[in-house]
């Protein structure tokens, strides 16, 4: 299998992340992308069979637009998106994160040089995790990720935070990594009852948080007292 998810226990001190430059292209192909987008809470098959019209044809918008990123662009947006997570006061309070393993055929923001610097693979499958780290096609500042279309991700959120909820566990900070150019303006992707909203982004401009969960964990951390338990 291509991808699996893996679920790491961090052991060593993370050394501060160098600080680093990016030229980021604000390119907004989307901007011409103005179709209204239908936000569907309903299980009417017409309405959400609308959703995923519109969803299909956003995807691949957003796939042409990443295979045209120039590929020095991507791996400095690749660098500067680690280093924020290495570097960021949450991330290196977490104790267990699960984190996607990149396929760079899908252009996904990678992850590499996160799991192999500092994690360690050793979760026990029965522990609760703090972190997720996500891949997705589009995001936007109120949550919303435009994943491949398979709901892969929406379902095994939605089974994780049912898990957590009734194990009395913390729920996890849902984290979407994602280049500059997949960040759209709000309203622009399509949402149905099943999308599982995301707490933060992390882009090469830094960390966006948007959930209250984001916001008062950052908080905590300011204040030092984070529990990850
Ligand atoms: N790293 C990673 N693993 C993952 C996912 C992911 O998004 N990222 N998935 C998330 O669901 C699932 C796998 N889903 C996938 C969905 C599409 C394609 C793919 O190759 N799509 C091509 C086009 C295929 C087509 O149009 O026929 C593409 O996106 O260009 C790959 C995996 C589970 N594993
Ligand atoms: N929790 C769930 N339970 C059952 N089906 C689901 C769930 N979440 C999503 N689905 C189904 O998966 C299909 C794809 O959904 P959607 O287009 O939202 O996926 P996506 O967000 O692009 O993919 P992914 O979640 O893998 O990133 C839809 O038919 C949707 O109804």
């Amino acid at each position: 299998m291509f991808w699996q998810s893996v679920m790491m226990t961090q052991k060593y001190t993370i050394a501060a992340a160098k600080s680093v430059v990016v030229s980021a292209q604000l390119w907004r192909p989307y901007g011409l992308l103005r179709m209204t987008t239908i936000n569907c809470n309903s299980n009417n098959r017409d309405d959400v069979d609308a959703v995923f019209k519109q969803k299909k044809t956003l995807r691949t918008q957003v796939k042409k637009c990443l295979k045209a990123m120039d590929p020095s662009l991507r791996s400095q947006q690749d660098n500067a998106i680690q280093d924020i997570i290495l570097g960021a006061p949450w991330f290196k309070s977490s104790l267990r994160l699960c984190a996607y393993i990149s396929c760079s055929a899908l252009r996904e923001v990678d992850t590499f040089k996160l799991l192999s610097q500092i994690l360690q693979p050793v979760m026990q499958a029965n522990d609760p995790i703090d972190i997720l780290l996500l891949p997705g096609l589009a995001f936007d500042r109120s949550g919303r990720r435009l994943g491949r279309g398979g709901g892969y991700y929406d379902t095994f959120l939605k089974n994780y935070q049912d898990l957590a909820a009734s194990r009395n566990w913390k729920q996890p900070l849902l984290v979407a990594l994602s280049y500059s150019q997949q960040i759209l303006d709000e309203g622009v992707i399509p949402i149905t009852s099943t999308d599982v909203p995301v707490d933060a982004l992390v882009s090469p401009e830094g960390v966006v948080p948007i959930s209250s969960a984001a916001f008062n964990s950052k908080k905590k951390i300011q204040n030092g007292s984070l529990s990850c338990t």
